[in-house]
């Protein structure tokens, strides 16, 4: 796709999870790797009402060179992307039920949501929740450098999810599928639901496992 293309379908996208309630206000972010830098979503942004020409356009080395100032997650962004060559495209957002699970005192830190159905485990897999950190703090990066090469997905605690995809379609139908799950999670909570066992998960994986 040309940068035109994918300036377009960010706007797209963006759209709708916001038209969906996945993400209020100016709350959340998107990227997109070009060959010699990024696509981002700026500062302070509806993602419901983004122009594709004021979209923000950083280097190779994170400079910004043009369009409106960027998000302040994009230490976030380019930290994951140092870890997941494959991966094409990241969004973050705050979907409410993501949200409640990144709140949770008693999550298992290395896999916040149990493997409820198949289709969560191709699209998202396991997902470790990031400690707290201000939103913008650049030392996320830090934090995500250790976990992002093997997980296309982490939690931020008290904060949202921030997933990676092949593409951005990708990226964004696995956040939908975190979210939805999330929900199923917390409606699940205290009847102890069947989960899929290690062999399902493990099959899978094997089969239809996201790079
Ligand atoms: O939670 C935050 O403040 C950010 O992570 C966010 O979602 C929106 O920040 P900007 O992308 O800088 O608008
Ligand atoms: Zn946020």
């Amino acid at each position: 796709m040309n940068e035109t293309a994918l300036r377009e379908q960010i706007c797209t996208l963006a759209q709708s999870l916001f038209d969906r309630g996945l993400t209020m206000g100016s709350s959340g972010n998107i990227s997109v790797r070009l060959n010699d830098g990024w696509l981002m979503t700026p500062t302070n942004a509806c993602l419901g009402r983004l122009d594709p020409a004021r979209l923000t356009r950083l280097d190779a080395a994170g400079r910004h060179i043009d369009g409106d100032a960027p998000t302040k997650e994009y230490p976030l962004h380019t930290a994951m992307y140092a870890e997941r060559p494959q991966s094409e495209a990241i969004v973050h957002l705050h979907s409410t039920h993501s949200v409640a699970v990144s709140c949770l005192p008693d999550i298992d830190t290395h896999d916040c949501i149990p493997p409820l159905t198949a289709y969560y485990v191709m699209r998202v897999g396991t997902l470790p929740l990031i400690p707290y950190h201000e939103p913008g703090d650049p030392a996320i990066g830090d934090a995500v450098r250790g976990l992002a090469g093997r997980h296309a997905a982490v939690l931020l605690a008290n904060h949202g999810p921030i997933v990676a995809g092949k593409n951005l379609e990708a990226a964004v139908y696995a956040t939908e599928e975190l979210e939805e799950t999330a929900k199923l999670h917390l409606l699940l909570r205290g009847h102890n639901p069947r989960t899929l066992t290690e062999a399902q998960v493990a099959s899978l994986q094997s089969n239809f496992g996201r790079p």
